[in-house]
């Protein structure tokens, strides 16, 4: 993606935003409600047109664009599927909509998780038809696989067994997968790459195991708006009487006596990024004061 945008009326949905997705390798896309992560997969899969800039899928534009299309798996947040099709008949469907189909796959999933093969899906609770959805999506084999909230709907067991298919999938069969979710211990546990998206625009991106290095927890004698030598960005800061403690962005270990450094898990990053959002503007709009 480069300087890819999307605007709805005059308010942008996603803004300037450039990003390489890295090949096999499961991506998470975080942001709070709004943010632009459905807008951005929807760009990505070609079901919107970009209004800036430009999204490449294996060297392709995705908008129209059937050959690269059947590369690309794509479950969207609310798992339509064709309500009056058993799953069943789902599997078969996708048997002679697609090139590589691997109906044993779709069968083996399904009967593991016990959905019924013969029902109508629209007769099936919110999570098994998500199942359904992903179990399809993972049958097209295929090579770049995107998945809104996959796991929002899903039964705590089932969660982890799909993560652990997906990370399975990916280590044979080389799949990229980006998916978006809230749920970020399970992001922790299967995720190799991290794009957090807030109001609109890309605030982080990068391996997992680069930006946990980069950055790091200070707690030091309290200073408001400390100036740490090292320290390329304060990212959060927390004041008691005595005490302040930052995230911060440093280019290596600080070695400061004044500041004693923590390590800090992806849960810590991800909510020290997401609390960086700006009001300002829903406050104007609601008439609120700040
Ligand atoms: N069809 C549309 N028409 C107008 N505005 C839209 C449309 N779809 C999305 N938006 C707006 O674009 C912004 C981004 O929405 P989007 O659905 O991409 O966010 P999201 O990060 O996926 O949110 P969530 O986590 O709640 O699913 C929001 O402000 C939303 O109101």
């Amino acid at each position: 993606m480069r300087g890819l945008g999307k605007r709805y009326r005059n308010k942008w949905a996603v803004r300037d935003c450039t990003l390489r997705l890295p090949a096999g390798r499961v991506a998470a896309l975080v942001g709070p409600n709004g943010a632009g992560k459905s807008t951005l997969l929807h760009m990505a899969v070609g079901l919107l047109r970009p209004d800036a800039g430009q999204v490449r899928v294996f060297g392709e534009d995705p908008y129209g664009n059937n050959a690269v299309l059947g590369e690309i798996g794509f479950v969207a947040q609310d798992t339509p599927l064709y309500r009056d099709f058993t799953a069943a008949e789902l599997v078969t469907m996708g048997g002679r909509l697609n090139r590589r189909w691997d109906a044993n796959l779709a069968r083996e999933r399904l009967a593991q998780l016990g959905i019924p093969p013969n029902q109508p899906v629209g007769k099936l609770s919110g999570g098994q038809r998500a199942q359904v959805a992903l179990a399809l999506a993972m049958a097209k084999r295929p090579r770049l696989l995107l998945l809104d909230e996959p796991v929002a709907s899903i039964d705590p067991l089932a969660r982890r067994e799909f993560m652990q298919a997906l990370m399975g999938s990916v280590a044979d069969s080389g799949t990229t997968v980006l998916l978006s979710s809230h749920l970020l211990a399970d992001l922790e546990r299967v995720c190799d790459h991290l794009i957090v998206l807030n109001a609109s625009e890309v605030r982080l991106d990068g391996a997992v195991d680069d930006l946990l290095a980069r950055h790091q927890r200070l707690v030091g004698p309290r200073q408001r708006d400390a100036v740490v030598p090292g320290v390329e960005a304060v990212i959060q800061a927390s004041h008691t009487d005595r005490q302040s403690t930052l995230l911060v962005r440093t280019g290596g270990p600080l070695g400061n006596p004044l500041w004693t450094e923590h390590e800090v898990t992806l849960e810590d990053l991800i909510l020290a990024y997401l609390a960086q959002g700006e009001t300002q503007d829903s406050r104007d709009a609601w008439g609120v004061p700040a």
